[in-house]
C-alpha cells in the first residue's frame, strides 16, 4: 500500500525545501534548538500515528515509510539549505573554503585536528586574504580598523551565538554569556565593584603573598628543573583562589595542581572545539555524565558562594570577588545575578577566566626571558636599579614603575596571548564597513586576537620577541597599540576600553607584575638540560584559553642585587 501524500518522497523532499526557505532559514537555530528538537519530534510521532490510523499499515512498514519519509524530509531541508549558503547567502561573495561556507561541522573539523585553530586560521588567511568565510555566516577579519569597530566602546556589534551554547537562559548563567547588551551591562557593574581601584589595592598584598610563598619553595630546591607550566597554573590557582573566595587551594604548598585546573582545560577544550557548533555544545550537556570531570569544582564553588551567603555580615566591606558580586544580591542591587544558578555559575566564571589565563601569561613570559638571557639581564638590571637591596626592597610601587617590566609583559602578551583566538560577535542589522568591505548585518564577525598581534602588515619583525617596540623602539619599529588586544579591547586614545573586554585586565596586569618582577628579582632562569622549549612554543593548545605544554626550567637564585 502506497498512502498518499505522505508517505511520497517527492512530497517529503518538497516540505523539507519549504520548511527551510520559510522557516528554518530565518532562525537562529542555535538558540531555538530545544523547540526544534520537541517539533521534529512531535512531527514524527504524528507521522508514525497516522500510518497506523489512517493508512492501516503493519509495523514493519509504518517504519519504512516513516524513516523513507523523514529522510527525504531532511535532504530536502539540507539540499535547500547547501544551495542557499553557497549561491544566495548575503556573504556569498567572500572567499574561504567550500565545506566552511556549507556547514560549520568544517570548522569543528579544523578546531579539533590538533586544537590548534590558530595555525589553521592563518593557513586560510595566507590563501583567502583578509576577509574570509569560515563558516555559513561567518567572517574572519585581519584589518586594524576592525578591532575597535568590532571590540571598541562605541561597537555596535552583540555578543554571538557562541555565547548561548551552554545555556540559552542567560538568567542562568554567568554574565559573560548574557547576549543581552542591557542585562550584560546591568550585570557588569557588580564585577566592575569587584575591580575598582578600591578593591584592587586589597588584592595586591594578598597576590603577593602567594608569590612570596612560591618563590621561598622555588628557593628550596633550586637545583631540580621545575615545571614552569604547571607551577605557575598552581600560583594562578592559589591567587585566584585567595582573591576570589578568600580561600587557599594549596596547590604552591602541597605542588600539586588543583583537581579543578585539569576539569578546566577539559571543559574548555570542549567549549572550544565542541562551540564552533554552538547547537551541539549546548546538546552535549544532557547526555549523562557530559560534564562529570567538572563536579568536584561545580560543587566546590558552589559550597562557596552558598556559605558566604549563608554568613553574610552586611557590615562587612567584601575582601574578594565572590563577595562583592553576593553583596550585589543580598542588597538586591539592580546589578545583581538574576538567580541563584545564575550567582554560582558567575562563581565559577571568576576561577576559570582568571586562573588559566593569568598562568599561561606568565609561564610564556619566563619562557621569553629563559630563552633571551639578554632581555632576562635587562630586566633584572631595571628591577636592581628601583629596589638595590633586592627583594626587602620589593614594592608594588616600585615595581609599578618600571616600564620595561610592562614591555616584557606586553611582548609576551603580544605573542602568546593567552586567549589565542578570541570571542565573536554579531554585526548590527544595519552591517559594517570595514575599510572597502561592506559587511551584511546578522554575520558573526572575528579578529583573531593572535593573527593581528603577528600580521606583518602591521609589525616589524612579528615573531621576533622584542620588547622594547613598546619602549624605547617604538617608532622604529612603528608599533600600532591599537592592534593589541590580549583583553579583547579596543582602544580610544590609548586607554583600553570595550563593552565586554575582560572585567579583570587591571588585576591581571598587576598580579603579572608582581609574579614576573618577583621571579625575576630572586632568581637567574634557564632552560633545563634537555628542554629546547620547542614543544612549549609551537604545540599550545586553542582552548579558548591556552593549553601549554611542560617547560622544564632552572631556577637559580641570584647572589648578588643592585646596579648592574
Ligand atoms: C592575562 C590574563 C587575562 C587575559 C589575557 C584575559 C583575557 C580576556 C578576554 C580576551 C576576554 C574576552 C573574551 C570574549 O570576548 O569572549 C575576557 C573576559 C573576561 N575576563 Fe579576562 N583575561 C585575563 C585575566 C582575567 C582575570 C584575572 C579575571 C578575574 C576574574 C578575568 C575575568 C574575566 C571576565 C569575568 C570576563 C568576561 C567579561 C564580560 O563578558 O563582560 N580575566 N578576558
Amino acid at each position: 500500500m502506497s498512502p498518499i501524500p505522505l508517505n511520497n518522497a517527492t512530497f517529503s523532499l518538497l516540505l523539507g525545501t519549504f520548511a527551510h526557505v520559510s522557516l528554518l532559514k530565518n532562525f537562529e537555530l542555535d538558540t531555538w534548538i530545544p523547540l526544534f528538537f520537541v517539533t521534529s519530534l512531535a512531527s514524527l510521532t504524528s507521522l508514525i500515528f497516522y500510518h497506523v490510523h489512517y493508512d492501516a499499515l503493519s509495523p514493519a512498514a509504518t517504519l519504512f515509510y516513516t524513516v523513507k519519509e523523514a529522510t527525504c524530509f531532511l535532504l530536502g531541508v539540507f539540499t535547500s539549505m547547501t544551495i542557499y549558503r553557497l549561491f544566495f547567502h548575503r556573504i556569498r561573495h567572500f572567499p574561504g573554503p567550500i565545506l566552511a561556507r556549507v556547514t560549520r561541522f568544517y570548522n569543528l573539523y579544523l578546531s579539533g585536528k590538533n586544537v590548534k585553530y590558530y595555525d589553521e586560521l592563518d593557513k586560510l588567511h595566507n590563501q583567502y586574504g583578509d576577509f574570509i568565510r569560515t563558516g555559513p555566516r561567518e567572517i574572519s577579519i585581519l584589518r586594524k580598523s576592525a578591532v575597535s569597530l568590532i571590540y571598541g566602546p562605541q561597537s555596535a556589534c552583540l555578543k554571538s551565538t557562541w555565547y548561548s551554547a551552554v545555556s540559552n537562559d542567560s538568567a542562568k548563567a554567568q554574565m559573560f554569556y548574557s547576549r543581552d547588551p542591557v542585562d550584560h551591562k546591568r550585570r557588569r557593574k557588580a564585577w566592575d565593584r569587584a575591580f575598582s581601584v578600591k578593591s584592587l589595592r586589597t588584592y595586591a598584598p594578598l597576590i603577593r603573598a602567594k608569590v612570596e610563598q612560591l618563590t621561598s619553595t622555588l628557593a628550596s630546591s633550586a637545583t631540580a628543573p621545575k615545571d614552569a607550566t604547571a607551577w605557575m597554573m598552581m600560583l594562578a590557582f592559589d591567587i585566584m583562589g585567595e582573591v576570589g573566595y578568600g580561600q587557599d587551594f594549596g596547590g604552591i604548598d602541597t605542588g600539586k595542581e588543583h583537581p579543578a585546573a585539569k576539569a578546566i582545560h577539559d571543559h574548555m577544550t570542549i567549549l572550544s572545539v565542541v562551540g564552533t557548533v554552538p547547537w551541539l555544545l549546548y546538546l552535549l550537556q544532557f547526555i549523562p555524565g557530559a560534564s562529570k570531570g567538572y563536579a568536584p569544582f561545580f560543587k566546590w564553588s558552589t559550597g562557596q558562594i552558598q556559605g558566604k551567603k549563608a554568613t553574610w555580615n552586611p557590615e562587612k566591606e567584601p575582601k574578594d570577588i565572590a563577595s562583592w558580586l553576593i553583596k550585589a544580591v543580598m542588597e538586591k542591587d539592580v546589578s545583581a545575578s538574576p538567580t541563584t544558578a545564575s550567582l554560582n555559575d558567575d562563581g565559577r566564571l571568576i576561577i576559570i577566566a582568571g586562573s588559566d589565563t593569568s598562568a599561561s601569561a606568565n609561564a610564556c613570559t619566563l619562557y621569553y626571558l629563559a630563552s633571551n638571557p639578554h632581555i632576562l639581564a635587562k630586566l633584572q638590571s631595571r628591577l636592581d636599579a628601583a629596589m638595590p637591596n633586592g627583594p626587602q626592597d620589593w614594592s608594588y610601587d616600585s615595581v609599578a614603575s618600571i616600564n620595561y617590566l610592562d614591555d616584557v609583559i606586553k611582548e609576551s602578551l603580544r605573542l602568546k596571548p593567552p586567549v589565542i583566538t578570541g570571542g565573536y560577535r554579531v554585526t548590527p542589522p544595519e552591517g559594517l564597513q570595514v575599510d572597502e568591505v561592506y559587511i551584511p548585518g546578522d554575520v558573526n564577525v572575528i579578529v583573531p586576537i593572535q593573527l593581528i598581534h603577528t600580521d606583518k602588515k602591521y609589525w616589524k619583525k612579528p615573531l621576533d620577541y622584542i620588547p622594547e617596540r613598546w619602549g624605547e623602539r617604538k617608532e622604529e619599529l612603528g608599533t600600532d597599540e591599537t592592534l593589541f588586544m590580549p583583553f579583547s579591547q579596543g582602544l580610544t586614545n590609548l586607554k583600553a576600553i570595550g563593552v565586554y573586554k575582560c572585567v579583570g585586565d587591571k588585576m591581571a596586569m598587576i598580579s603579572m607584575r608582581i609574579a614576573i618582577s618577583s621571579i625575576v628579582q630572586q632568581f637567574d632562569l634557564r632552560l633545563a638540560s634537555g628542554e629546547t622549549g620547542e614543544a612549549f612554543d609551537k604545540e599550545r593548545k586553542d582552548a579558548f584559553t591556552t593549553v601549554l605544554k611542560p617547560l622544564q626550567l632552572l631556577f637559580v637564585p641570584r647572589k648578588k642585587f643592585g646596579k648592574a
